[in-house]
């Protein structure tokens, strides 16, 4: 399935950058409550642009961006910062922790950033982490954890916030298809009953084919996928050959 979402919680149309187009050409994206998109790029294709446009991190030179009914690319910076910190959850390509705090502490700053009170701020995270199942590792420092934990331990802190839209940068490099499989599956089903739109970005096709849907990005435009051919038009029976003409008639 390839239609974008008739309600999105995020629309962006037209999203060029910077002026010349170079990297982004036209871009446009739309995504509905709880849905999944992928967006599927090589190297270089403008998936980490396209990432900091829908986050408002990035104006572009034109094209628009609204996420739950806000125009992101109108907003004055101090509005659009404070509207990414409390409605999107952001993973980055490395998953980066703070050596002295343990991941529960390291899981809980947004919503320490927030102004959630420690013990609040607390039980809330380790209800996440039991949900991604890594609530063993609470209590312990990020230096030495498995790849795999780890990868789960930034989707918590992504997701602690209840964010409206989750935009995710190889949020599974690293971990075997078993171990990219359960992540994504405990993550699908997250994202669906909170109803939470996730636009994962990678490179990985086998990554981007268990999402609701992939969006390529080839050179900054957004490719469409390829038309299925027609069916074949039925095949006239075929003539019987024709007798050779009999001599002297
Ligand atoms: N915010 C931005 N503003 C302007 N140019 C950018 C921005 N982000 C990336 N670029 C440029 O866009 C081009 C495409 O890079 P980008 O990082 O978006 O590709 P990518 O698809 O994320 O690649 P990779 O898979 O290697 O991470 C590069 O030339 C980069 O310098």
């Amino acid at each position: 399935m390839s239609l974008p979402s008739d309600n999105p919680v995020l629309d962006a149309r037209g999203l060029v950058l910077p002026a010349d187009g170079s990297v982004l050409n036209q871009v446009g994206l739309a995504v509905g409550e709880g849905e999944t998109v992928a967006v599927l790029g090589g190297p270089g294709s403008g998936k980490s642009a396209l990432k900091t446009c829908l986050s408002g991190e990035t104006i572009p030179a034109s094209g628009t961006v609204w996420t739950n009914g806000k125009p992101v690319h109108l907003l004055p910076p101090d509005q659009r910062r404070a509207f990414r910190l409390r409605h999107y959850g952001l993973v980055h390509q490395e998953a980066v922790f703070l050596p002295e705090l343990t991941l529960a502490q390291n899981t809980a700053l947004p919503l320490r950033f927030a102004g959630t009170g420690e013990s609040a701020a607390a039980r809330r995270v380790l209800t996440w982490l039991s949900r991604f199942e890594i609530a063993d590792a609470a209590d312990q420092r990020p230096t030495g954890l498995p790849v795999a934990v780890l990868r789960r331990a930034a989707l918590v802190r992504a997701m602690v916030n209840d964010p409206l839209v989750l935009l995710a940068d190889e949020p599974f490099l690293g971990l075997d298809e078993d171990a990219a499989r359960t992540t994504f599956r405990i993550l699908r089903s997250v994202a669906r009953s909170h109803g939470t739109a996730l636009i994962v970005f990678t490179r990985d096709a086998t990554t981007a084919a268990s999402h609701d849907r992939t969006v390529h990005l080839v050179d900054g435009r957004v490719q469409s996928e390829p038309v299925p051919a027609p069916p074949a038009p039925p095949v006239p029976p075929a003539e019987p050959p024709p007798r050779a003409a009999k001599a002297g008639r």
